[in-house]
């Protein structure tokens, strides 16, 4: 086994995490773990001029391999939040609720133990209180809380305010001296932050208490906390952190990493899904898998200031799925009376190329398609306010005239419509006509299909696969009592089975997924007794 690495005596164990380092004892081991911890990592920190800092795998890593647990550097409200407690986030009316005893601020109880910690309300408290009027609803500017939090961290915290000011802020896009400035970021920001805090607090501190509170400083504090605060799913309150090593995570649309967090401390953990090749960056995902590449682009663009050239971003058919693709409108290039059914697509991976047919000479300026999607886009928000079966069915056949049937706008009412048919009165399960059961079957499997092409390790789309296949098994029970023989009966009914199954699969059962888990677990008692009365006793 080698030399000990702390004593040089013979070696008797081995350090499971990267099997190199051995040791004499378990003494010697903790003891060199300060200093081993970073060798230890599958992964190191690497620079270059496109990415800024990222993540690469140093050796092979296998599968749900735990690669990052860490605590933040700053945690604080959500940006556009609705009135929440500063001390444990939990959501509140700020008309009737307690308020904090020190500044008034808000509060679920003036005893809740987060007013009075260093970690959450306290610093905050304590420039809070230095204004003498009362905080009012109307002055109480949730977005400004994480800002100053990062403010205090100056003295409250040295080390971790080097970490955090190492982060990239994007500053030169984002301030209004630089040719490619984003005025209305750096507008917003100067009214409703740096002027907000410099009125309301600031000002009223003795010098030195914060050593920068520069409008240049707080426009950087903002832009690491656009580029880089992860938000937290607490299921309540919106809360988002900023952390040292996880937010050093490069972006993919097709990433393989996952992670989640520990809702008493907000510690991060992140791990591997799939095995990691080494030399393969470590890849989360900063947007949503459920939009089309423009809107991604869009978003990634606007809050992180780069364009993704993924394999999913660089191929106009989404990796075969059509996730953006629309329908061609013009007549048969054959027989101009009858209409051309080609599929438009973009003509390549760049946000400003035109969208071609398949079958026809029609040609699409970029522009023209963002409008239309952005058009049909507002139709189906309004329409999902208050859905019902009737209207996502108009919807539905409207939007697929224009667009391709796994467009993610019709994803969006597809994916409501499948929870409805079976629920709304009228088309409850045993109230719906042969073919419309089928239908219902046909398109959670089409959804899945779809999720299953663009989040292949079910990283953020598990939910959304859950639903599915819950909605799929549900229909199928239906089916199966409808059916007159047994062996039908039985596939029928084992489909159910097996929809379930993987649902469990796909399931976090912790967090959101943990209240479709039960569900899930239910309806599989109730398949196995139908199963049970259909006299197929043993299902393999
Ligand atoms: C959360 S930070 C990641 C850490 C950052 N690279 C650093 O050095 O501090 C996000 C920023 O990293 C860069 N980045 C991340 N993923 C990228 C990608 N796929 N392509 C280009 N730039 C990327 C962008 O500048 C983005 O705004």
């Amino acid at each position: 086994m080698g030399k000990c690495y702390v004593c040089s005596k013979p070696a008797t164990q081995t350090c499971t995490g990267c099997k190199e380092a051995v040791y004499c004892s378990k003494e010697h081991q903790i003891a060199h773990w300060k200093q081993h911890k970073v060798k230890c990592r599958p992964y190191e920190i690497q620079k270059c001029p496109e990415l800024g800092r990222f993540l690469i795998a140093t050796r092979d890593i296998p599968q749900g391999t735990k690669l990052i647990s860490e605590h933040c550097l700053v945690l604080g409200p959500k940006t556009s939040t609705e009135p929440l407690c500063l001390g444990c986030y939990q959501p509140l009316d700020p008309e009737t609720s307690s308020r904090c005893p020190s500044c008034e601020w808000p509060a679920c109880d003036a005893r809740c133990p987060g007013l009075t910690m260093q970690d959450h309300h306290l610093p905050e408290c304590i420039v809070f209180s230095r204004n003498p009027l009362p905080a009012r609803i109307g002055r109480m500017n949730y977005d400004a809380v994480l800002p100053l939090r990062c403010l205090l961290m100056q003295k409250k915290n040295p080390k971790k305010w080097k970490q955090l000011l190492s982060l990239e802020s994007h500053f030169s896009q984002r301030d209004n001296t630089n040719i490619q400035r984003d005025n209305k970021t750096h507008t917003k920001i100067e009214e409703k932050i740096a002027k907000y805090l410099k009125e309301n607090y600031l000002s009223y501190l003795e010098p030195g208490i914060i050593t920068n509170t520069s409008s240049e400083v707080i426009h950087v504090l903002c832009g690491i906390i656009e580029v880089n605060a992860l938000e937290i799913p607490t299921g309540d309150g919106e809360v988002m952190a900023i952390y040292p090593n996880a937010c050093l995570m490069e972006h993919s649309c097709l990433p393989n990493v996952k992670y989640t967090f520990n809702l008493e401390d907000f510690k991060i953990y992140v791990e591997s899904c799939g095995d990691i090749k080494r030399g393969v960056h470590l890849c989360t995902m900063y947007t949503h898998t459920l939009w089309g590449t423009a809107a991604r682009q869009d978003h990634l663009k606007r809050t992180k200031y780069f364009t993704c050239k993924c394999k999913r971003c660089t191929d106009p058919t989404e990796l075969g799925t059509n996730f953006s693709t629309l329908r061609c409108i013009g007549s048969s290039p054959l027989d101009v009376t009858e209409k051309c059914d080609g599929l438009v697509i973009a003509k390549s991976g760049d946000e400003n190329s035109d969208w071609s047919c398949t079958k026809c000479p029609l040609i699409l300026s970029a522009s023209h398609v963002s409008d239309l999607v952005s058009r049909l886009g507002a139709e189906v928000d309004a329409v999902m306010e208050e859905p019902s079966v009737g209207k996502l069915e108009k919807l539905i056949s409207n939007l697929q005239k224009l667009l391709h049937p796994n467009h993610y706008h019709c994803f969006t009412v597809e994916h409501s419509l499948i929870q409805l048919w079976g629920r709304e009165e009228g088309y409850i399960h045993n109230q719906m006509t042969d073919s419309l059961l089928n239908k219902k079957i046909e398109t959670c499997r089409r959804l899945e299909t779809i999720t299953e092409s663009l989040d292949p390790k079910g990283i953020r789309t598990g939910l959304y696969t859950g639903v599915c296949l819950l909605e799929e098994s549900l229909a199928l029970s239906e089916v199966a009592k409808r059916c007159k023989d047994s062996v039908t009966v039985e596939k029928t009914v084992r489909d159910a089975r097996n929809a379930l199954e993987k649902a469990r699969d796909v399931l976090d059962d912790t967090g959101p997924g943990s209240k479709l888990t039960s569900v899930i677990n239910m309806t599989y008692s109730n398949v196995m007794n139908e199963l049970k009365k259909f006299k197929i006793v043993e299902l393999t």
